[in-house]
């Protein structure tokens, strides 16, 4: 079976306080956006609980044994007699943006061998499988707009529809690792609830909703800081960083958005029509 796990975005990131278990609450809201890896997962000969991957597309820079398509099938391989399957993975999400698109293979292959070996788990034990993956897999389980707490496996869904505008997605020459960006933050009470960015008009989003980690990030790597002023300059309603970075998205008015310099780093776009 062929599957196309998506990237994800953070609108308003606030990191709130340091766990006791090396991790850090915060509150987020989850957008899903269309960038896409293409998995490819079949049933193999051989003996059971073998997982034979292949990655094509964007090299990953981990051992294939801490890919996160592997530890889905092996996590899983652990509790169901499994049979021996191939997967081929298409990278195309680059790691390093804050796009959550290891997470999003991983809670994917999830789903997959769920349906394709009838395996009968419920959508919340889909979850607690992802949630023990990594902090951003539970959300693509559901896949839908979600208020995130907790190490933003605590979803709630949220009703926000980003159709009638065009979301641009630019990725500097540069990659953060999650674990460094979390490492230099001071937690902090958020300042605006997130639990409540649906009720606030979205050209109100640039003055109230910010995501924490763009002061670090963008004080180590000015070229990100560069890109979401360039966004806010070329007319985006809202721009920030996602996630821990380095990717940024803006958030414009459907039609005339001219990104000319930009040009080279965009990795996504809502619609082609974007100049
Ligand atoms: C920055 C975000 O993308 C925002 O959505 C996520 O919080 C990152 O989630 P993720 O990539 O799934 O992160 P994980 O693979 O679980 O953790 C990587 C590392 O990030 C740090 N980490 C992650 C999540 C969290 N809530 N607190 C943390 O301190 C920890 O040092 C951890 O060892
Ligand atoms: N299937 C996968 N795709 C991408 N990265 C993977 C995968 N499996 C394991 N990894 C490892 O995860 C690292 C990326 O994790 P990291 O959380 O820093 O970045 P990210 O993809 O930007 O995600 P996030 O939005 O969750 O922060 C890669 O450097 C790689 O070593």
């Amino acid at each position: 079976m062929r599957i196309y796990p998506n990237a994800k975005i953070n609108i308003g990131l606030s990191v709130t306080e340091r766990r006791t278990d090396g991790y850090h609450n915060l509150e987020t809201v989850f957008y899903p956006v269309g960038l896409r890896d293409v998995l490819e997962l079949n049933r193999e000969e051989g003996p059971k609980r073998v997982c034979y991957f292949e990655n094509t597309g964007i090299a990953i820079d981990c051992p294939e044994d801490k890919n996160l398509v592997v530890r889905a099938y092996k996590l899983l391989a652990s509790a169901y007699d499994l049979p021996a399957v191939r997967i081929n993975l298409f990278k195309t999400i680059p790691f390093g943006a804050g796009l959550g698109g290891g997470s999003s293979d991983a809670a994917y292959t999830l789903k997959a061998l769920n349906e394709y070996f009838e395996l009968r788990i419920s959508e919340k034990g889909l979850e607690n499988y992802a949630s023990r993956l990594g902090s951003d897999c539970a959300f693509f389980i559901r896949n839908r707009p979600a208020f995130a707490s907790g190490k933003g496996d605590v979803l709630e869904d949220m009703a926000l529809e980003l159709d009638e505008y065009e979301i641009v997605i630019v990725k500097p020459d540069c990659k953060v690792s999650t674990a460094e960006a979390y490492a230099g933050i001071s937690p902090a009470k958020a300042v605006f609830n997130l639990r409540e960015l649906n009720l606030l008009p979205l050209t109100a989003w640039r003055k109230q909703v910010k995501n924490d980690f763009e002061t670090t990030v963008f004080a180590k790597y000015p070229a990100i800081r560069k890109v979401k002023e360039e966004l806010y300059n070329r007319g985006a309603l809202y721009a920030s960083m996602t996630g821990s970075g380095a990717g940024v998205f803006g958030i414009f008015p459907k039609g005339d958005v001219v990104l000319d310099t930009l040009q080279g780093n965009i990795i996504w776009r809502t619609d082609r029509s974007v100049k």
